[in-house]
């Protein structure tokens, strides 16, 4: 038997540029987080020629079996169903997508990888899902949270497990195709080292076209996107390279006749191939700077928001243009002001650090009232700058909000920001992606060895706060570029996750 193969890629926050990024003159901050979604692909514990089994041990009966039929030319991958209840559209699709590809690049290599058959596992971070307390049981802090297990069973079926917003099905998608284009040999692991070479290119393509597909419609794919690349400023691509495939509903025999190469491949030449053309211009957070994210009980659905924030738009195309462009403008400040500090601090790190250590005991109100060494001020002026952008940003999408009838920041959640951003050491703050009730995002000040007075402000406040449940996650940002290409034996728990249960061979 094969090494296994183990690719994991990371959850996201879209910071700003909710609702604006679905349009191409837009653009959005998304910021990839450090809990990951891990797929292992194995050949099968026992010789079962072209069948495929998946099978996500989080979770009760989370189990889908495949078999593949391959002609020498068309790929055709068929659910094996116990019941129809147990579909799962996204693996389905997943694996359909990446296996046709790969199939048009070695049909003896592709005969040969599924000659014993396939094992795929994948698992999430607990980031991804809303963890089960006791009734009656203290909230986590990011302390408890760090103690739990990686991968913790949620003990339910996948339908009904809480997520916490952190994009798991991009994750879960990226994971699967990167790990199968590595598997068939499409990809190789030093390729997929490169950032922006022909292999993660390839990889983003392909798990973006199967999640818009799976999904049934194109939004505008930031999630994939920071699930291949990392944190980065995401302009969208043009739905038309998807409009062969979208045409494509439900029976597969129909993708016979499309390549998908030329759609995915960004190193095939075709004349007049449809482009690829979203821009992702990296981003990382400065240093002393933590993202703090939290899970808030309540729930607000993408779709219906995108809906009636789109009606209104076209409704009102005057007022929506300034609008936008204001919240563009304030978003790029925000942008602008992140990326100062990140070169103030290569300039004179000690000068940095020095002044970081100050601003964390003070509110951002207070930041420019204070007198403070002549070569501090840019860099209290910076921070200063980021801190105005996500409060203007948040003002303005509250209007958008209003404008279209929705909760985008909902009043609890105002107040939870609020007193949030009032703690000293607070940069800002913000409902990520869409808005609505379930998730808060928070930027705070570490300040080098010592205690993290202004994380703990926060954890204080959520803790307290009365509205909701709000319970920290323990995402930070991930400096890991996105998708990435893991050793089985190093990943702390994932062994024992995925073989905690003796599932018998004859299952496939
Ligand atoms: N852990 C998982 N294992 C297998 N499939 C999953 C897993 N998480 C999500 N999926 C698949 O992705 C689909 C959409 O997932 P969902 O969590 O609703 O998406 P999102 O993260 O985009 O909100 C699910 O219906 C399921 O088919
Ligand atoms: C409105 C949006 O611009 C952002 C939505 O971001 P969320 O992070 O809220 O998304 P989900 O996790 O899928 O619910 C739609 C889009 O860009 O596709």
């Amino acid at each position: 038997m094969t090494e296994p193969i183990v690719v994991s890629a990371p959850g996201k926050v879209l910071l700003a540029g909710g609702y604006l990024v679905l349009d191409p003159a837009y653009s959005g901050l998304v910021i990839s987080a450090s809990s990951r979604f891990y797929t292992v692909v194995r050949d099968a514990p026992a010789d079962l020629p072209n069948r495929i089994l998946v099978r996500s041990p989080q979770f009760i009966g989370a189990e889908w079996k495949y078999s593949v039929n391959f002609n020498g030319n068309e790929v055709i991958v068929e659910e094996i169903l116990d019941s129809a209840a147990n579909r799962n559209k996204f693996v389905h699709y997943a694996l359909q997508y990446t296996l046709k590809l790969a199939s048009e690049y070695s049909a003896s290599t592709f005969e040969e990888v599924l000659s014993h058959g396939l094992e795929i596992l994948t698992i999430g971070d607990n980031d991804f899902y809303t963890q089960k307390r006791e009734p009656g049981s203290p909230s986590p802090t990011i302390a408890s949270l760090s103690e739990i297990p990686p991968f913790c069973p949620l003990n339910v079926p996948l339908s009904e497990v809480q997520k916490t917003g952190m994009g798991s099905s991009a994750a879960l998608i990226t994971s699967i195709v990167s790990a199968l284009l590595l598997k068939f040999g499409v990809v190789s692991k030093e390729g997929f080292a490169q950032l922006d070479g022909r292999d993660r290119v390839l990889a983003h393509n392909t798990a973006q076209s199967v999640h818009c597909l799976a999904q049934g419609k194109v939004g505008s794919g930031f999630d994939v996107s920071a699930a291949v690349f990392g944190s980065h400023v995401y302009t969208r691509f043009d739905p038309k390279v998807l409009a062969p495939l979208m045409k494509i509903t439900g029976d597969f025999a129909n993708l016979a006749l499309i390549p998908l190469q030329p759609i995915l491949d960004p190193a095939v030449p075709v004349h007049n191939k449809p482009t690829w053309t979203s821009r992702v211009e990296p981003f990382q957070l400065p240093p002393l700077v933590r993202l703090v994210l939290a899970d808030v009980a309540g729930g607000s659905s993408t779709p219906s928001l995108v809906r009636k924030v789109n009606e209104w738009r076209s409704n009102n195309p005057d007022d929506a243009k300034k609008l936008w462009s204001d919240i563009d403008a304030s978003n790029k400040s925000l942008v602008e002001g992140l990326r100062n500090l990140i070169a103030m601090y290569k300039e004179n790190t000690d000068a940095y650090e020095a002044t970081v250590q100050i601003l964390s005991l003070l509110q951002p109100v207070q930041w420019t009232t204070i007198d403070t060494e002549e070569i501090a001020k840019p860099v209290v002026q910076a921070f200063d700058k980021v801190f105005r952008a996500s409060e203007t940003t948040r003002t303005l999408m509250r209007k958008m909000g209003e404008n279209a009838g929705v909760d985008i920041e909902p009043a609890a959640q105002t107040d939870l920001l609020d007193k949030s951003i009032a703690q000293a050491g607070v940069i800002g703050g913000g409902v990520p992606g869409a808005g609505g009730d379930d998730a808060i995002w928070v930027l705070v000040l570490e300040p080098k060895n010592t205690t993290k007075l202004p994380l703990l402000h926060v954890e204080r406040v959520w803790h307290e706060f009365k509205q909701r449940k709000v319970s920290p996650l323990l995402a930070t940002e991930s400096t890991e570029k996105g998708v990435r290409v893991e050793q089985f034996d190093l990943v702390q728990g994932l062994k024992q996750a995925v073989t905690k249960r003796d599932y018998a061979t004859e299952n496939l």
